[in-house]
């Protein structure tokens, strides 16, 4: 639709899903490693992060309620110009499959772009002021004669630790379909975690293979293996989590006791929502063995 552009860079959204149970630092680094790959490339420019945390449906184990889950990751979120929470996928009162989540997104962004196309059509005389209502303060403004730069629609990469794409290969966790969706039209984001070994299982699994181009691998250099299981087992203990979450989320986790023993055993002895629904979908079981 749009005139190319070779000079043009591809408009990337990255969007992260999981529990966010509660957000850590390590969650906020995933998507500055991620802009910083994608600018390295000169191919990309990342104009937004999206932070989707998981609706209580989901039922992990331990998992508290949404809405101080949400909280907590627009606390922490509070002093990015450019990563914002979405409690969209928090308010269905089903779980979604992670797909769904992505394409609400892009569909989002899509209709996003026909009311700003129809805005354009409006002749603008001053375009001075025309272009200070515009978000993006970065693009570099249009040379006199060049020709209308239809914009195309930025692509949402689904952002995420190895360790989640590792989970593409749990039996009945993820229907194939989808896995092949979501590589194939949005494209994956993979920050190295340690004990993961991404390379060798996207080697091992055709789609993945097949889609390899569209898999981004960024290294995490600085390793630092925070996850949200050691913040709630320090909590648990009494022990400090200063500086492993921003300074406004452990404020908000002591003024309201958030994790404790009695929330620990949330949804103990449920099946997780993923599992509950796939278990019976003969696609879903052996979804990456072929
Ligand atoms: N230290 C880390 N390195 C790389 N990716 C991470 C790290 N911590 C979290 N992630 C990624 O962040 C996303 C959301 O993760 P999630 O909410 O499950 O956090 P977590 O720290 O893994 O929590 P939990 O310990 O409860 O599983 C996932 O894609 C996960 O892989
Ligand atoms: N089939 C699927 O789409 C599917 C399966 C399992 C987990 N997920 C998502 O992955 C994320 C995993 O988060 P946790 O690592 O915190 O469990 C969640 O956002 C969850 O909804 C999606
Ligand atoms: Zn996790």
């Amino acid at each position: 639709m749009a005139m190319e552009d070779p000079d043009r860079k591809t408009e990337v959204v990255l969007l992260a899903c999981g529990s966010f149970n509660p957000i850590t630092n390590m969650h906020l680094r995933l998507f500055e490693l991620a802009k910083d790959y994608f600018h390295e490339t000169g191919k990309y420019k990342v104009i937004k992060g999206i932070i989707s945390p998981v609706g209580d449906a989901y039922k992990k184990k331990g998992l508290i309620s949404a809405n101080h889950r949400v909280t907590m990751a627009k606390l922490a979120t509070k002093n990015s110009d450019w990563v914002e929470v979405d409690d969209w996928e928090s308010c269905q009162s089903e779980w979604l499959e992670t797909l769904k989540v992505l394409r609400y997104h892009h569909q989002k962004l899509l209709s996003a772009d026909v009311t700003n196309s129809l805005q354009d059509a409006v002749p603008i005389t001053k375009l001075g002021r025309k272009r200070k209502q515009e978000p993006n303060r970065h693009e570099p403004i249009k040379k006199k004669n060049q020709s209308p730069v239809v914009k195309s629609v930025p692509q949402v990469k689904l952002l995420c630790g190895s360790d989640m794409l590792e989970s593409f290969g749990v039996p009945n966790l993820w229907k194939l379909e989808d896995i092949t969706e979501i590589v194939e039209k949005h494209g994956l984001v993979c920050i190295s975690r340690a004990g993961n070994n991404v390379q060798k299982f996207i080697y091992e699994s055709d789609v993945l293979w097949r889609h390899k181009n569209n898999i981004h691998l960024v290294e995490e250099w600085i390793t630092n293996d925070i996850s949200s299981t050691k913040i709630r087992r320090a909590l648990r203990r009494g022990q400090s989590i200063r500086y492993l979450v921003p300074d406004v989320v452990r404020a908000y986790i002591e003024k309201n006791r958030l994790y404790s023993a009695e929330s620990e055993d949330r949804n103990a002895g449920l099946v997780l929502a993923p599992l509950q629904k796939h278990a019976s979908d003969p696609r879903s079981s052996q979804a990456l063995n072929n």
